[in-house]
């Protein structure tokens, strides 16, 4: 049995004329430890997913089962990092990140440390008392990451948690997850429009079609050696590249002849 197992998933959105079908039948399964991206055009549904993976969202047919057990609602055993950071503007990074042990009821000495050792893993130890205003965005998306992994969630979902930050500061987010997946061991599931971004991260890539969205390619990404950001230059990751567009039909039609 997978780890996670997302099967014959339709979510429909209202009704009669106003009726949406964001997905239908989506079908997906991985294993612990593993890292999968989800690339799709925009508003097929891939938010959704994730949301009924977490169990915020309630799926019209169809299962999910997460560790061998159907989500039938919100559990706390995963951590969700969204687009935008949304941390408490009042509260310290570190408060932030002790946030969830609050609201599970366990903000105790052994949480305090862990934070402490999710900020030293992050490089953001020097701001554990500054509010997020003073910090960057790259910065704070950093403090939401410790934020989702402060429980030692088994299951990590990430909704475009690096659309909003520059080239740069994307690419050294990407280095600091892989060197976060291979110390907590944690599942991702990781939604994202970068092409390169979903190759550079995963172990496995799936591509949604249109909405509503089903599962129109799925590929394992098998790049030699240790991803470092010069296998983005390898033929393997071109090759991979070139096999997500073409799901993504990026590469229908040909030039224009004179
Ligand atoms: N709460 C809702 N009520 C009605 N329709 C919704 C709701 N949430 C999402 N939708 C619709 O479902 C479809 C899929 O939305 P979703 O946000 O999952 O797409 P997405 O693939 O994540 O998009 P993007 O890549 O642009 O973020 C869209 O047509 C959207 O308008």
């Amino acid at each position: 049995m997978a780890f996670v197992e997302i099967s014959n998933v339709r979510k429909v959105f209202g009704s009669g004329a106003n009726q949406v079908v964001a997905l239908d039948e989506a079908c997906l399964t991985f294993e612990e430890n593993e890292f999968v991206a989800l690339l799709g055009p925009s508003g097929c549904g891939k938010t959704t997913l994730l949301k009924i993976v977490s169990g915020l969202l309630s799926r019209t047919t169809g299962s999910v089962r997460v560790g061998g057990r159907e989500v039938a609602g919100p559990y706390s055993d995963y951590g969700f990092v969204f687009q935008t950071p949304s941390l408490m503007p009042w509260r310290s990074v570190l408060q932030n990140v002790l946030f969830p042990m609050e609201i599970l009821g366990k903000r105790d000495a052994a949480a305090q440390q862990r934070a402490e050792q999710l900020l030293d893993l992050t490089g953001l130890h020097a701001f554990a008392n500054a509010r997020p205003h003073e910090l960057s965005g790259g910065m704070q998306q950093r403090v939401s990451l410790c934020r989702a992994l402060i429980h030692k969630p088994k299951l990590l979902l990430m909704d475009e948690p690096f659309g909003a930050l520059d080239e740069f500061t994307r690419l050294d987010m990407n280095d600091l997850l892989l060197k976060i997946k291979a110390e907590t061991g944690a599942s991702v599931l990781f939604v994202t429009h970068s092409i390169s971004e979903a190759i550079y991260l995963s172990d496995k890539v799936v591509v949604f079609s249109r909405r509503p969205a089903r599962v129109s390619e799925e590929f394992r990404i098998e790049i030699r050696g240790p991803r470092t950001q010069a296998c983005r230059f390898t033929p393997e990751f071109t090759e991979a590249e070139r096999r997500a567009s073409e799901a993504l039909g990026l590469l229908v039609g040909s030039p224009q002849e004179d």
